[in-house]
């Protein structure tokens, strides 16, 4: 990847390509029949446990809940090392009612895949998404869903973790769907309010773009807190992986109640505060942000919900089916790309890279 030109002057990262691309391949998924056929041979399962590491783990944390809503089923997510270690109760599970999901977007992350095959060894049926097809997570799968979101060569993801979000979110509203739970009206409404956020995600982008620029938002950045609660309890720590990618820099990510339970101790002027606030614990979202200001710690307040304008509430659409989700995610991909650029900094510079080869992260 080329980031700087002879003259030392920075260029646009990739990621912007990739961000920008993201409502297309989204869309794509949407309308691509080949899922629903996938998700129709897994739906009689009513227990999940989904393993990923990264991005991939915070998109299946972030959807978990939504998938129990939809289809009635139990579903845990562990990092690869936690599931080796701690997910003792897959043994008391039934195995021809226990589905084991794989998430890798690159198909080789080497802890995931270990774990695979050690479920696949005990006779558990497996599910994996990922991006590359004919990528080992793609043969280790019984059955595997696709992003379709061709190359990311980067290393904080962006369309791929939406792609993964939406994967999980189909295999809820599929799987409910065949199982009588949800109805044909209702996939029909949840489609439609999913395209319409989608569809509004390039105008999303413009207007936060100038709003950044306006702000020079992050320009003293050092350390940023994420902070949410229900589905945005997955981008928040989607959200401090990604500034720590990119920025290279320390982030905490917690929810709102625990907040409260130490961490808020460690802020001060130099901190940065980042509410996600879908309307899951809204009076306490406010109460913090107008708590901040009051202290002058840096506090942007993302919401769904409606507020008077202030300059640091930055507000998106309200969409039930999957509290904006998408929306949210997306103005966080934007500043995990802007920041670092702001900073003269490329996303994707070298930062203890040899460190992955060194533990053999990759297969
Ligand atoms: O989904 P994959 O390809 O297994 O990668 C998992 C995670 O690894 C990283 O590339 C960093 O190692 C993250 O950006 C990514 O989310």
């Amino acid at each position: 990847m080329i980031h700087r030109m002879r003259s030392g002057k920075m260029l646009r990262s990739i990621m912007w390509q990739y961000i920008e691309e993201e409502p297309t391949y989204l869309l794509n998924i949407l309308n691509n029949p080949e899922n629903k056929e996938v998700i129709q041979k897994v739906k009689d399962f009513d227990t999940i446990y989904i393993c990923a590491h990264g991005s991939s783990y915070n998109a299946a944390i972030s959807v978990a809940s939504f998938i129990s809503d939809m289809a009635h089923v139990r579903v845990y997510v562990y990092t690869p090392s936690n599931f080796k270690h701690n997910a003792k109760s897959i043994n008391y599970e039934n195995k021809d009612k226990t589905l084991v999901i794989g998430i890798s977007e690159t198909g080789t992350s080497r802890g995931v895949l270990e774990v695979l095959e050690q479920m696949k060894d005990k006779g558990f049926t497996l599910l994996t998404l990922t991006n590359v097809k004919d990528s080992p997570m793609d043969t280790l799968g019984d059955y595997t869903l696709y992003y379709h979101c061709d190359e990311e060569d980067s290393n904080a993801k962006t369309k791929g973790y939406s792609c993964t979000l939406l994967l999980l979110m189909l295999i809820g509203i599929y799987s409910g769907y065949f199982k009588g739970f949800v109805s044909n009206e209702e996939v029909k409404k949840y489609f439609e309010e999913l395209k319409n956020e989608i569809k509004n995600l390039e105008s999303l982008m413009d207007s936060f773009v100038s709003w950044l620029k306006d702000a020079s938002y992050g320009k003293d950045m050092k350390d940023i807190y994420v902070i949410g609660d229900g589905m945005q309890f997955g981008s928040c720590l989607e959200g401090q992986l990604k500034l720590m990618e990119t920025m290279c820099m320390p982030t905490m990510f917690n929810d709102i109640l625990e907040f409260s339970h130490g961490m808020h101790r460690s802020l001060n002027t130099f901190s940065n505060v980042l509410l996600l606030d879908d309307g899951t614990e809204k009076e306490l979202m406010y109460k913090t942000y107008q708590y901040l200001k009051s202290k002058q710690i840096p506090v942007l307040l993302i919401t769904n919900q409606s507020y008077a304008y202030e300059d640091y509430i930055y507000p998106v659409d309200l969409y039930h089916v999957d509290h904006s989700i998408f929306s949210i995610i997306y103005l966080i991909q934007i500043i995990s790309v802007f920041v670092p650029e702001l900073h003269g900094l490329d996303p994707n510079r070298d930062a203890n890279n040899d460190y992955t080869d060194f533990v053999n992260t990759r297969v």
